[in-house]
């Protein structure tokens, strides 16, 4: 019988997914547990840091609509599971609302978004999920790189809100965009889906998925890098 398993493997947090966070865990502390969150977390951040990244993370999400868009086509030609298709349009919805919200909190921070041009981690990073839109690169790399990048934020960002932390209230919103328990579960189906795909999928996709995941990492700690004035 196919399918057996996911739902109790989803729940554990078992399958290939867990293996990499083992096995990269290093690189994984370093895009999660990056500095810049750090000092969210601790109240210390620099404001002109936090603008910085405001600014660029506006870029960026516009930047992302296009990705998600191609993750959507491929889950439609490539997934026999139609559900797939439900989460990753769920994530496409959100990223309306979000650029609304990028505007507003621009405008409460005064940043302007209109003149703004992308840094160089922004732009290599861009240029990266650029190569993960061609028609080539498959869907099971391309949802393994579409979970990574929203885990990172999740698993970033709900740091901020723990218990202790001394998060400054202005910048809770930002916090809970990503944060919160409802982008959690949404991650979390994320990583189910990839999950299901990565298990049937021959090695030589498994390389290319592992090396997605890895990249992407790396773009997020440059990122953050970047919002710390670190470049
Ligand atoms: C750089 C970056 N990574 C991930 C996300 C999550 O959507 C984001 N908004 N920006």
């Amino acid at each position: 019988m196919e399918g057996k398993n996911n739902a109790a493997e989803g729940a554990s947090g078992g399958g290939m997914i867990m293996a990499w966070l083992n096995k990269h865990h290093t690189i994984y502390s370093r895009a999660t547990r990056h500095p810049f969150i750090l000092s969210t977390r601790d109240g210390t951040v620099d404001l002109s840091s936090f603008k910085r990244w405001l600014e660029q993370d506006y870029i960026f999400v516009r930047e992302f609509v296009p990705f998600v868009a191609s993750v959507l086509l491929k889950a439609w030609r490539e997934s026999e599971d139609g559900s797939d298709m439900e989460v990753i349009l769920s994530g496409l919805a959100s990223l309306n609302d979000e650029i609304s919200w990028f505007k507003k909190e621009a405008l409460k921070w005064g940043v302007l978004l209109s003149g703004t041009s992308p840094q160089k981690a922004n732009q290599d990073y861009c240029r990266f999920l650029e190569s993960l839109m061609s028609s080539e690169i498959s869907y099971t790399v391309a949802i393994t790189a579409f979970w990574a990048i929203e885990a990172v934020y999740q698993e970033s960002f709900s740091l901020c809100l723990k218990h202790g932390s001394r998060t400054p209230a202005e910048l809770m919103e930002t916090c809970q965009r990503w944060g919160s328990d409802s982008f959690g579960q949404y991650c979390h189906s994320l990583q189910m889906i990839a999950n299901k795909r990565l298990e049937k999928a021959p090695d030589y996709i498994l390389g290319k998925a592992e090396e997605a995941f890895l990249s992407v990492l790396e773009h997020e700690i440059e990122f953050w890098n970047m919002s710390n004035g670190e470049w």
